[in-house]
């Protein structure tokens, strides 16, 4: 497919990214201690089919061969989170040294390969044993965090330079805290904001030990979730309910992260029960960062719903769109908008798009390959609105696309398939999918241009 709209300055990576819990199975070897995660799929009808991560794609034991297959692709970067109950099975004290050594071997084996790993700390299987201590409802927690990621930098930074607290920090509090249909399964919005409150203190706690015990030249930040919000129609009242779900879901983090407060409507929106906050904790959560992680998959239509509790809305599905397998509509300018939002209201040193992908029925074809040629189009059409991005001079670094490897969807399970990579979960069996094939060549016709 021709590249020549896909051309990016030289020092643009692109990369792939992936989660602990998705990915690596080894749920219960070698000492690493129990996830919420874990707990949370043993639980009945919380999981789809009754899914676990207990094996997922077996990244635990089969990193070295899916590292060969990165290379082959041509991968400038990899992104992947560390399971904080691997290193410490109890979240705080004992490390377990066989948990460090899958880490270190696993960076070493990307480095080995020119591949830059690209880390995120949390990415929501925190450890049980903090869970049983209040998990982010307990400020420890927070404390308990930031003490785990000075001994990660310590361990990996020597060859890990880029370093993310949170991925998606809404979702543990609203999927994980207000919804339920997260770990840890709970239902209470007050808990929901105070969990953010939490979140975003120990994401600046994390920064801060990290920045004492790093190496020089490292990069810290965190990933968000962005969408642009849309009123479903011209009310008032639509209107309104998209810059609520709007002003929670990237404000609430984005506000007190880069401005030092958080906005003004949300603390009135939600009253008393929007959590304590002090001078000194918003001094710590606004720690200037170096950079910024974007997932974007999509727009978000909002329409006013009073019987939503907690945010008073809820998502618009016109028919006139195309969807993915998760019922998101496919718009590939929400990429550039929500770049050149950012890139107007707040100041950040660069940003990167960290996830966007899209899950589409894919089955292995009689000639033993994946025909996924929706997932080609997809990511055409979304990292040509990247390409948009950085031609109008916003400072975007680096495009990784979620995901690598077919994996575990939280609660949907192994039902959806995200991957570049067909994984045939059964046998283990990996199969480039003609994406990846696609995306293999996009990224050599860049290298091509260094
Ligand atoms: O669902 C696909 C991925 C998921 O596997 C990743 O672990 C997670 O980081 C992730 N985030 C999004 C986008 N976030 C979102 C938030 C609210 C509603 C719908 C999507 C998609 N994904």
């Amino acid at each position: 497919m021709e590249f020549k709209s896909l051309k990016f300055p030289k020092e643009f990576i692109f990369g792939a990214s992936t989660a602990a819990y998705q990915i690596e199975g080894g749920a219960y070897e070698d000492g690493k201690g129990l996830s919420i995660w874990d707990t949370f799929c043993k639980q009945p009808g919380r999981i789809l089919n009754g899914d676990t991560g207990d094996e997922a794609c077996d990244f635990y034991h089969r990193y070295k061969d899916d590292i060969k297959i990165m290379k082959e692709m041509g991968l400038d970067s990899f992104r992947f989170s560390i399971s904080w109950p691997r290193v410490f099975p109890e979240g705080t004290g004992k490390v377990n040294q066989k948990g460090l050594d899958f880490y270190n071997s696993l960076v070493d084996e990307l480095r080995a390969a020119s591949i830059e790993p690209y880390l995120t700390l949390n990415h929501w299987d925190m450890p049980q044993s903090l869970q049983d201590q209040g998990g982010w409802l307990n400020k420890d927690t927070a404390k308990h965090f930031a003490d785990y990621s000075r001994f990660m930098c310590e361990n990996l930074s020597d060859r890990v330079k880029f370093w993310t607290t949170h991925n998606e920090p809404h979702c543990v509090a609203s999927a994980g805290h207000v919804a339920g249909i997260f770990a840890p399964g709970h239902k209470d919005i007050k808990e929901g904001l105070q969990v953010t409150h939490n979140l975003n203190l120990a994401h600046g706690l994390a920064v801060q030990a990290m920045r004492q015990s790093g190496s020089a030249g490292n990069k810290y930040g965190i990933v968000l979730a962005v969408f642009p919000y849309y009123p479903a129609t011209a009310s008032i009242h639509d209107h309104r309910a998209a810059q609520r779900w709007d002003g929670y879901f990237s404000r609430c983090f984005l506000d007190p992260i880069f401005k030092g407060s958080y906005p003004e409507d949300m603390v009135e929106y939600f009253g008393d029960k929007f959590p304590e906050v002090t001078e000194q904790e918003l001094s710590v959560i606004s720690e200037p960062i170096d950079m910024l992680g974007i997932n974007c998959y999509f727009r978000r239509i909002i329409e006013n719903d009073p019987k939503n509790a907690f945010i008073g809305g809820r998502e618009f599905k016109p028919r006139d769109a195309a969807y993915t397998q998760m019922d998101w509509p496919i718009y590939p300018e929400c990429l550039f908008e929500v770049l050149s939002m950012l890139d107007k209201d707040y100041d950040i040193p660069e940003l990167y798009i960290i996830e966007n992908g899209a899950a589409f029925h894919d089955e292995v074809s009689p000639d033993g390959k994946v025909h996924d040629a929706r997932r080609t189009r997809y990511l055409h059409a979304h990292i040509e609105q990247a390409k948009r991005a950085v031609e109008q001079g916003i400072n975007l670094k680096g495009y990784f696309v979620w995901s690598f490897l077919d994996n575990f969807e939280w609660a949907l399970g192994y039902s959806r398939r995200f991957g570049i990579v067909y994984v045939d979960y059964p046998t283990q069996k990996r199969i480039v999918k003609d994406s990846g094939k696609w995306y293999s060549e996009l990224l050599r016709y860049n290298q091509s241009l260094r």
